[in-house]
């Protein structure tokens, strides 16, 4: 197809949701620019990626309609006061509309008391409240009426409880949605008879729709809404066998693929690409259908020149298409981005700026104008500084990128690793306070290149990366966040050397292991969340010749099929919640409702971390529980599942110290108060083959600091009952360990096996399956998070260090086993290493 048509159809699919075809020109550019004209990852998910980014245009034009309305009073747009609506309209998709009704009715209440001379202002929020309530009204009988149809058309095994469901969601869209600012997601409903054909997902309204064989699923982020949780293996049809590798290709509910990912397997040979991805047939990649509709223009060459060594460089230009080269041309004569590599594997990143001459103009300090473009990145783009988000490590990033995509071919064996280790080793030498007096290839640098002349400033960046790295990108993994950059300025052709020196990662010079390992590995997978995690998890195993595990990576809880996690709102009372808030609560006067559960103060301290007594606290619950914080119920379903003969008799279940997450009603996420059990992992983790006799195991590649949230244990979500079906029935899951939730019994009574939760995350999880136990002094300590439910039947499980966790050092949770007398699952022989070990069989040995 060509590129025309791909616009056209994208425009048309984006018109569907409401945005017209002026509002998606502009944002498709942009994305295409981005992802170098790759349609596939554009087209994906049914255009998720470009659905994202209209919401995020979106979002900055309801900022800048907030400074328009501030500069209303100064009359400079009074002309705006003859738009008519529908000129608004043209403008505002309906998706977009309903969401910033809810808040602008939240915004605008405090403003009115707050401005109250701001007449003209108050006259555009009033309207502009109008027309927004008008749209959510109409968007909301309209949901109901499609949502009814479906619920009465649909004969799904997914849905158990159809008639409860179409209950809830009146619920929700008839009362709540206007009080409490519900993202309801409406358009996605908007079937128009088409069927889905896979999964559909929206950032800000959180629905994600899902069909597998002929069922719908209907479902927001949070889990809570409408119809049904993934029903793993009802929804097969009938005379499919169910067997595991269907469930392991199964795309999961609320698997939202971002990007196409790619996976660099390495099998045991590298001449052989297709013998290294069968080796992770696991991770299916995504097989580009379209590709003869992809733009395949090659790049183009822009000028030919040298590096500091007289090696050639290809200088090549990304992300503009032709058409949209001569246009710029036109406007400027200069390329912005320049990407090169040399034959020799460098790479270099050029920036070019253009400005007017100054005679004043000095080479600023690198530092400074890092720090200057990071928060400048943060405010623009809406990042979150918690997730480590940092220019260099963007940049990075992005010549680790170009490396791995210009080195698909078979150069591997160019480079012996011996070679390789040692190279890496000197330029590593952090203690060296000298700066080199030349570049050399195995240093990484920056450089900063500026001429200073009557024409206009040419500032330049170029960053080196050895050739070395380019060769063996795929068989080892180097993490240049630990090298240093020197910044070189040449000013007017004087060569002069900055002392500037700087470091990737700010200040932690303290860890200076250079992680490259061995190429003598058997198995090597880039990232194996595909992307979906913010940062690549990689897996290696140097030890042994295991299988890969097999498993389907998913980002939230799935629920099987008599698993209940659905909540009503009704049933969350209003000191349970916090439906106004909508700032940071971290830095409002008086903490929120969510603190409540936390003592009346957050568990956070304002850059994210537990405070420091909160994770002590829970170590010690949790160390002391085996003995005193127990407690008892009547008729213990974890007695009883496989052997109903058996008494029942309660071993004590561990009381837990729970965090609140602070996003169910009022949506606010991260920004509130305490933070939501967060699914993107900041710092970088390793599956690696553990060598002593636990399977594969979990390690950080960076130092992390105490009370950092590593990850949530995310799984399947079955029944006590369901588990020991599943016992009884499978036995070849060696390394599985199904996590109980347990703590709400002593506040709820008894709790059915039928209704007691397990997550298991053996087929489905998430990289917290790969964490092994340690008895007592673990780097980590689990802590239930209660995010929809009020009750504690059912909780999400979030994993944060217990004290400072160093590169490379393996992460491990104490399971809570007693290994004298295990519960559901048969207990392993324990090989934690720990002078605290319970198991007394295995310390012995
Ligand atoms: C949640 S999984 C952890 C990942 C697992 N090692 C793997 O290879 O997939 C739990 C399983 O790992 C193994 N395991 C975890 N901790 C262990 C330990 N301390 N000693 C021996 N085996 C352990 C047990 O087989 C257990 O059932």
């Amino acid at each position: 197809m060509a590129p025309n048509t791909k616009n056209r159809k994208a425009c048309l699919a984006m018109k569907k949701l409401g945005y017209s075809e002026k509002i998606v020109r502009p944002v498709l550019k942009r994305l295409l620019a981005l992802y170098e004209n790759n349609w596939l990852l554009i087209e994906e998910n049914d255009y998720l990626v470009l659905i994202e980014a209209l919401f995020d245009s979106e979002k900055e034009k309801a900022s800048v309609l907030n400074i328009l309305n501030c500069l209303y009073q100064s009359n400079e747009l009074e002309k705006m006061n003859h738009l008519s609506d529908d000129d608004v309209e043209e403008n505002e998709p309906p998706l977009k509309r309903s969401k910033q009704n809810s808040q602008n009715n939240q915004f605008s209440r405090s403003s009115h008391s707050s401005s109250p001379n701001c007449s003209k202002q108050k006259m555009a929020e009033s309207s502009y409240e109008k027309l927004q309530y008008k749209n959510i009204k109409l968007e909301g009988q309209n949901l109901s009426k499609q949502y009814h149809g479906k619920g009465k058309n649909s004969s799904s095994p997914l849905s158990p409880t159809g008639n409860e469901q179409t209950k809830e969601f009146e619920l929700i869209s008839d009362g709540e949605s206007d009080d409490y600012n519900y993202p309801v997601p409406l358009a996605c409903l908007e079937n128009n008879g088409d069927e889905y054909d896979s999964v559909h997902a929206f950032s800000e309204k959180r629905i994600i729709t899902y069909e597998r064989g002929k069922h719908k699923v209907f479902s927001n982020e949070r889990g809570d809404l409408h119809d049904d949780d993934l029903d793993l293996e009802a929804n097969l049809p009938e005379s499919e066998p169910m067997s595991y590798d269907l469930v392991e290709f199964g795309v999961p509910l609320a698997v939202i693929p971002p990007v196409s990912p790619r996976i660099l397997c390495e099998g045991n040979s590298h001449e052989n690409d297709s013998s290294a991805k069968e080796n992770c047939s696991i991770f299916p990649e995504v097989i580009d259908l379209d590709a003869d509709d992809t733009c395949t223009d090659p790049p183009l060459l822009l000028e030919n020149t040298s590096d500091m060594d007289g090696n050639h460089l290809e200088y090549m230009d990304y992300g503009l298409s032709k058409a949209e080269k001569s246009e710029n041309n036109a406007q400027d004569s200069m390329k912005l981005l320049d990407i090169a590599s040399s034959s020799r594997g460098e790479v270099g990143i050029s920036l070019i700026v253009k400005s007017s001459p100054r005679s004043d103009f000095h080479v600023p300090s690198l530092e400074e104008v890092l720090k200057q473009v990071e928060e400048q990145c943060l405010k623009s783009y809406g990042i979150i500084p918690q997730n480590g988000f940092s220019l260099l490590r963007l940049m990075k990033d992005m010549c680790e990128c170009f490396l791995v995509k210009s080195t698909t071919s078979n150069h591997i064996d160019d480079v012996g690793p011996t070679n390789v280790v040692s190279s890496l080793a000197i330029s590593n030498d952090l203690d060296s306070q000298t700066v080199p007096s030349e570049l050399t290839d195995h240093q990484i640098s920056l450089c900063s290149i500026s001429t200073v002349s009557n024409g206009p400033i040419r500032f330049q960046n170029l960053f080196k990366v050895s050739n070395q790295i380019s060769r063996s990108i795929r068989s080892m993994h180097l993490d240049l966040s630990r090298c240093k950059i020197y910044l070189n300025v040449d000013v007017n052709g004087s060569n002069e050397m900055d002392k500037n020196a700087l470091e990737l990662n700010n200040g932690a010079s303290s860890s200076r292991t250079m992680i490259v390992q061995n190429q003598h590995y058997h198995q090597y997978i880039e990232d194996i969340t595909k992307g979906h995690e913010a940062y690549e998890i990689s897996l290696i195993n140097e030890s042994n010749n295991d299988p890969l595990p097999k498993f389907s990576y998913i980002l939230k809880n799935v629920n099987y099929q008599s698993a209940y996690t659905r909540f009503l709102l009704s049933r969350i009372s209003e000191e349970d919640c916090c439906s106004k808030c909508f700032m940071d609560c971290l830095s409002a006067e008086i903490p929120c409702a969510c603190a409540g559960k936390t003592g009346g103060e957050f568990a956070y301290t304002q850059c994210g971390l537990l405070k420091e007594k909160f994770v002590d606290d829970c170590i010690s619950m949790k160390r002391s529980g085996q003995q005193q914080n127990l407690l008892y119920c009547q008729d213990c379903p974890l007695e009883k599942p496989n052997d109903k003969s058996l008494s029942g008799k309660c071993k004590g279940h561990l009381v837990r110290k729970f965090i609140k997450e602070c996003w169910y009603k009022c949506g606010c996420s991260l920004k509130c108060g305490n933070r939501v059990v967060q699914r993107g992992i900041t710092v970088k983790l390793q599956v690696f083959m553990t060598p002593d006799m636990k399977g594969w195991g979990l390690r950080t590649l960076e130092e992390i600091p105490k009370g950092a949230l590593i990850c949530e244990y995310v799984g399947e979500v079955v029944t006590v009952k369901e588990l020991s079906e599943r016992n009884r029935q499978h036995t070849g899951d060696n390394h599985t360990y199904p996590v109980l939730l347990d703590a709400g019994w002593s506040r709820e009574g008894v709790v059915k096996d039928e209704k007691a939760l397990c997550i298991v995350a053996t087929r489905y999880g998430n990289v917290a399956r790969f964490i092994n136990h340690r008895c007592s002094d673990a780097n980590l300590v689990d802590i239930p998070v209660e995010v929809e439910s009020p009750d504690h039947h059912y909780y999400h499980l979030a994993f944060f260090t217990t004290r400072k966790v160093n590169a490379m050092e393996e992460l491990t949770w104490d399971y809570g086993i007693d290994f004298n007398n295990h519960h559901l699952v048969k207990a392993f022989q324990c090989q934690c290493g720990s002078e605290f070990c319970r198991d007394r069989k295995s310390t012995k040995s």
